[in-house]
């Protein structure tokens, strides 16, 4: 018997068929789904995932992949939160999803169950992009790359090099010509470097992101894996398709050659994620890789903003050069249109935001419903000081990462010490926290373990290094914590703190706010199962905001969102600012190489604009202060209007400058007074 699926009637014609598509059938033909922003494009993937639920299949046989782990979360929630709705119980006996997670997440489970077959260690740790990099500098160093006369690339471009060819499935060459056209010349090191980092990696039992995929993408290449872990899933479903590589692309059709039983979901309009060769290409390529080809279903209605904000985005993609999806429709009311704010500089766009933001709240709209948009994170810091000055709480998402700030690091590097004594990059930096431990005896230590069957009992024997007075405490440490005398997981991560806080009081002089994280992060431990489980997630999806910012608030304390645009993806305020709409922000001078570049650049203050569900700010800065003068220096660059907004675009803009100074004879407002003698002044000792 098939149950009303009244729970389906708030959805619109088309949601409602890419609800529906395939469920209850023999089989299911592989689907498209081109969301445009706002269309409800979760909600219609957490109900089909509910459906078929509901309609018999299985939970645990059901493949979910997001771009975040926040994403999977917030899915799995939905889908829990509508089943039982249908359900009731019913729902929570037939157990939760137990597959939704990033790409990079469920390759490393993956691969670590299947790990013997493919001839890896199972207790392999995973490079976060600074262990990669710092790996990538040894070997470029053990090759004498970093003595050469002219200046070999620097470790962050050589893993972004290698990291193209091996995401985007290009060789060396094309990504040099095309890429990195100023280290051509180094094709010949590059490819030996390249060579010694992936064998580096491999004696030390390290995967790093990148690897992840790739050894998912190769062990589908053996037919009867891919028959094996593709028959685990009767479905497979892939949300923001537009931001997936061409790696990913194949490891999806290695799971499901002929189509059967796969959804994805995505937005051209919106993929922002080419900086990490994700290609728009999987969108396009997905409906014709299949015989019948792929149903494409296209959500175009737009649910979250006002008429005036969704025509005035609209205006902005239009002018992209090339489009797949037509402009998105609303029916709710035309609001006001947004705003281009005029302002003299970043002091006056923060205390503009400020302002207005506090009127919102005055007027009922609360913090959390307002955001701050920036394109890269160091344009909030104005506006971070201001709001401190003004008491405002806020979050930023997308900034330093919490597993960035040293301290956490070393305590990640400890338990992956102890997880895996092989990764050299981990070791290397536990040893170096201890006094009369340097870099050689370090390197020492390491050489000798890690060729040891067990190295951990050979790290046990070891006499004590000379002049270092905290060897057996270490030792003790990293034995209690291997064993399980400390306590299992994830009781040992207090052990750990234990033989960490001496190191961390000595080292750093803030110590005490440091100590505050190492807090939260045994509050984050507390919710993985596991150690390597712990090691895995957290590395793979750090969490995003960090204490170093404004203190983290209390869940129900109300504080305003500062994010990147990056890290606001799948996202929706009420009100939302954008910041530095100007040119060299936005597009930013890093992205401004090559007309792709630009348009992904465009794409992005799309995306910024359609987070707004009925007020939208854009900030223009008239100019801004160059660095590196002194306090008193007035030296700044005058900036223009970003180019997405053109002349013609204006009439969908309400244009405002900021502050209004009351008109008065002989004076235009906003301008400059006709003499600055502080200035004069200033200039006369320069
Ligand atoms: N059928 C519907 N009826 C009413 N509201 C809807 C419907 N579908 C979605 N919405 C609302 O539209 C808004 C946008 O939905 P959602 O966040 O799922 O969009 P999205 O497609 O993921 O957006 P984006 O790609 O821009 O992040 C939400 O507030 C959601 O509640």
């Amino acid at each position: 018997m098939s149950l009303p699926a009244t729970y389906l009637d708030g959805l619109n014609p088309e949601q409602r068929c890419a609800v529906e598509h395939g469920v209850g059938q023999s089989s299911c033909p592989p689907l498209l789904v081109i969301a445009g922003a706002g269309s409800g494009k979760t909600n219609t993937l957490a109900h089909r995932v509910a459906h078929l639920v509901v309609n018999g299949a299985d939970p645990h046989r059901i493949l979910l992949m997001t771009f975040s782990r926040r994403a999977a979360a917030e899915m799995t929630r939905r889908v829990e939160r509508i089943a039982r709705r249908v359900m009731g119980d019913g729902a929570a006996r037939g157990g939760a999803l137990s597959w939704a997670g990033t790409f990079h997440g469920i390759g490393a489970r993956l691969l670590r169950e299947h790990a013997e077959r493919i001839g890896l260690d199972p207790a392999f740790t995973i490079h976060d992009r600074e262990d990669s990099a710092d790996l990538m500098n040894l070997v470029r160093h053990d090759l004498g790359f970093s003595r050469t006369e002219s200046r070999f690339p620097t470790k962050a471009t050589c893993l972004s090099i290698y990291s193209r060819c091996v995401n985007a499935g290009q060789s060396l060459d094309v990504v040099l010509g095309a890429n990195y056209p100023w280290c051509a010349g180094w094709s010949a090191e590059l490819k030996q470097l390249f060579a010694g980092y992936v064998e580096a990696k491999q004696r030390h039992n390290v995967l790093d992101y990148d690897d992840l995929l790739l050894y998912w993408a190769q062990t589908m290449t053996e037919p009867s894996l891919a028959a094996e872990i593709g028959g685990r899933f009767d479905h497979v479903l892939v949300d923001e398709y537009q931001d997936t590589n061409a790696l990913q692309a194949q490891v999806l059709l290695g799971l499901k050659p002929d189509g059967g039983g796969l959804t994805v979901v995505g937005d051209d309009a919106q993929s922002i994620y080419s900086f990490r060769a994700a290609t728009v290409r999987n969108i396009l390529d997905f409906p014709k890789a299949f015989s019948p080809p792929a149903r494409i279903v296209t959500l175009d209605r737009n649910y979250r903003s006002t008429q005036a904000i969704l025509g005035a985005a609209n205006g902005v993609i239009d002018l992209a050069a090339e489009r797949f999806t037509k402009n998105l429709w609303t029916d709710r009311a035309s609001g006001s249109p947004p705003q281009l704010v005029a302002v003299r500089d970043e002091a006056d766009q923060a205390r503009y935001i400020t302002e207005r933001v506090l009127e919102h709240r005055e007027s009922g709209t609360i913090l959390k419903q307002q955001a701050v948009l920036f394109r890269t994170s160091s344009h909030s810091a104005p506006l971070e000081l201001e709001l401190t000055r003004r008491n405002i709480p806020f979050v930023k998402f997308g900034g330093l990462k919490f597993l960035d700030a040293a301290h956490v690091k070393d305590m990640l590097a400890l338990l992956r010490f102890v997880q895996n004594p092989r990764d050299r990059v981990a070791g290397f930096r536990v040893l170096l926290l201890m006094q009369g431990i340097g870099p050689a005896s370090a390197q020492k230590t390491l050489d000798a373990i890690t060729a040891a069957a067990d190295p951990l009992k050979a790290l046990a024997a070891l006499p004590a290094p000379p002049r270092a007075p905290d060897w057996r405490d270490f030792v003790d440490a990293v034995g209690e914590l291997r064993d399980g005398r400390a306590g299992g997981w994830p009781a040992e991560i207090e052990r750990a703190r234990l033989w960490y806080e001496p190191h961390l009081d000595r080292i750093h002089d803030d110590a005490a706010t440091r100590r505050a994280d190492l807090v939260q992060l045994a509050q984050i431990a507390s919710g993985y199962p596991s150690r390597e489980r712990f090691l895995t997630e957290l590395t793979l999806d750090p969490p995003d905001a960090t204490s170093d910012q404004a203190g983290v608030p209390m869940r129900d304390e109300d504080y305003l969102i500062l994010s990147t645009i990056h890290s606001a993806k799948g996202q929706e305020w009420k009100s939302v600012f954008v910041l530095n709409v100007v040119d060299g922000c936005m597009p930013s001078d890093l992205g401004t190489g090559t007309s792709a570049e630009i348009e992904e650049e465009r794409r992005l203050l799309y995306v910024a604009m359609t987070r707004a569900k009925d007020d939208l700010h854009l900030v223009v800065p008239q100019r801004f202060f160059t660095h590196g003068q002194n306090v008193m220096g007035d030296r700044h660059v005058y900036a223009a209007r970003s180019r997405f907004i053109p002349d013609r675009l204006l009439n969908l803009f309400e244009r405002v400058s900021w502050p209004r100074v009351a008109a008065s004879p002989g004076y235009p407002t906003r301008q400059a007074p006709p003499i600055d003698i502080g200035a004069r002044m200033r200039g006369m000792w320069r």
